[in-house]
């Protein structure tokens, strides 16, 4: 049977990437999403922008919707302190099964909570079932139509505090104008929108940040 893309990148790290060195676990995907098939990694551009957030906010309790193959999970969970925790949110268990894999091959997994199922049914659970009180970074990365409906859950569960930084993947491309329009036209929200472009690509996308007021 044919293997899938994701399987193919998780071959590349299992053989280019050294066990327990996340930075090669990047570095081989990168190189594996620039010289043999594109996959939708946040990228080394916009993976720069967003380890300068995380090491800028120094978060305790992260939240990232959409794992994926994992690549952003091991870029952020590698610049986190010890004792901070990462839960990541992943509806596809195919991409599950290989994101867990390219994590324990980072040596992450410790930092790492990959939980499976649809942001809609589990950001409500997160207080009661994780443990969770508030999150001092979120990473949106998800199916682009659910930013701004899971941004409104995370306001109403309150799993936001004043100072609580959303980022958010693809603004441009593919493109969260609902969301966009919020953040930016909400007075509980103080915007930032970094320029850069698709990953591994010419194309224009970006990053944007946003602060929550309360
Ligand atoms: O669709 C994307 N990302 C989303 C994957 C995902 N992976 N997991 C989910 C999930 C969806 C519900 C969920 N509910 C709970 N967890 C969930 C996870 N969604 C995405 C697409 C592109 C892209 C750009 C240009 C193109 F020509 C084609 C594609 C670029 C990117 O950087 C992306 O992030
Ligand atoms: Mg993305």
């Amino acid at each position: 049977t044919q293997s899938t893309r994701p399987q193919r990148l998780l071959s590349a790290v299992q053989k280019n990437a050294t066990r327990g060195d996340p930075c090669s676990v990047v570095k081989a995907i990168d190189q594996f999403c620039r010289s043999k098939e594109w996959a939708m990694n946040v990228g080394d551009e916009k993976g720069c922008i967003l380890d300068s957030v995380v090491s800028e906010v120094n978060p305790t309790t992260v939240l990232e919707l959409g794992t994926y193959c994992g690549y952003s999970t091991v870029r952020i969970a590698n610049l986190l302190p010890p004792h901070a925790k990462l839960i990541t949110l992943e509806f596809n268990p195919d991409f599950a099964a290989i994101a867990r894999q390219v994590i324990a091959w980072s040596g992450l997994e410790e930092k790492v909570q990959l939980v499976e199922g649809a942001s809609g049914d589990l950001i409500p659970k997160m207080k009661e079932d994780f443990g969770v009180k508030t999150f001092d970074l979120v990473f949106l990365d998800h199916w682009k139509d659910r930013y701004l409906p899971d941004t409104k859950l995370m306001e109403a569960c309150g799993l936001l505090r004043k100072g609580s930084i959303l980022l958010a993947d693809n603004v441009i491309c593919p493109g969260t104008p609902d969301y966009l329009e919020y953040v930016r036209s909400s007075p509980r929200y103080e915007s930032q929108y970094f320029k850069s472009h698709l990953e591994y690509t010419k194309v224009e996308d970006g990053l944007e940040k946003s602060v929550f007021l309360g």
